[in-house]
């Protein structure tokens, strides 16, 4: 017998199935997550990836970290603003272990959806721990989740960094930054390594859409 101060929760069914949301669309449904240090590229080749399957009439879709530490993920500061302090503190996620695995957490289930949904899901996270990113590949179907590891030598991130965050981490006044004193595990067989510190973003992007295209997930 069911415990009855536990929650009830049962799957509900679509009524339109997945394969039919993808002959619609003329394209699988597909999560292609890419992985990296902060500012190796994975935002820009994400986002050139998409600009280009869209015009090629594709359904995508990026799901981005900046954007996702602003709503699904916010911080306990930003939900502290809004809702009150010990709102922020129950509900917010920083960049402690257990917190960035939350984090990939909930992204891995809003992947998910969109992939049943017959989306071609493109995600940016930084997602350092193998374990993590395992685990969403195991809740994904067979050929549903496509690791590509964008691998910048920690230097060039460093030597651009957009956001001033690694200028900050240096001198300690950002405590827990990947590849300066937090870890980052690069994935041990991804489906695709992009050496993101040699290439033009462009020329990447078409590397992932071949692999794309040669593993079926483009349709005719
Ligand atoms: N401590 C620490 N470590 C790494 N990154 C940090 C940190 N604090 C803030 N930021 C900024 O947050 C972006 C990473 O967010 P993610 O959600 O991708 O991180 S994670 O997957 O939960 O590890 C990351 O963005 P990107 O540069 O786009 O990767 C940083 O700008
Ligand atoms: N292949 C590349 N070659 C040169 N510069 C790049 C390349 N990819 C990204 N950049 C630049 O590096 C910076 C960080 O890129 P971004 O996509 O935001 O990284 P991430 O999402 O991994 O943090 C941006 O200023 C971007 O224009």
């Amino acid at each position: 017998m069911p415990d009855p101060t536990q929650p009830q929760v049962v799957w509900h069914e679509q009524a339109v199935s997945r394969a039919a949301r993808e002959k619609l669309n003329g394209h699988r449904g597909v999560v292609v997550w890419f992985t990296g240090l902060s500012g190796s590229g994975k935002s820009t080749v994400a986002g050139a990836v998409d600009a280009k399957l869209h015009a090629l009439g594709a359904h995508t879709y990026v799901l981005d970290g900046d954007n996702i530490r602003h709503g699904l993920s916010a911080t306990p500061q930003m939900l502290a603003e809004r809702h009150g302090e010990e709102f922020g503190k129950r509900f917010g996620l920083g960049f402690g272990a257990e917190d960035r695995t939350e984090n990939i957490r909930r992204i891995g289930s809003v992947a998910q959806l969109l992939c049943d949904a017959g989306l071609l899901t493109l995600t940016a996270f930084v997602s350092p721990y193998r374990a993590d990113r395992d685990a969403v590949r195991a809740a994904l179907g067979e050929g549903d989740f496509v690791e590509v590891f964008v691998d910048t030598p920690l230097e060039v991130c460093e030597r651009r960094d957009p956001k001033g965050l690694y200028k900050k981490a240096r001198a300690g006044e950002i405590k827990g930054f990947t590849g300066i004193d937090d870890p980052y595990e690069a994935p041990l067989s991804p489906e695709l390594t992009l050496a993101g510190g040699d290439a033009d973003p462009g020329v990447l992007a078409d590397r992932v859409i071949e692999h794309l295209r040669s593993t079926g997930k483009l349709g005719d």
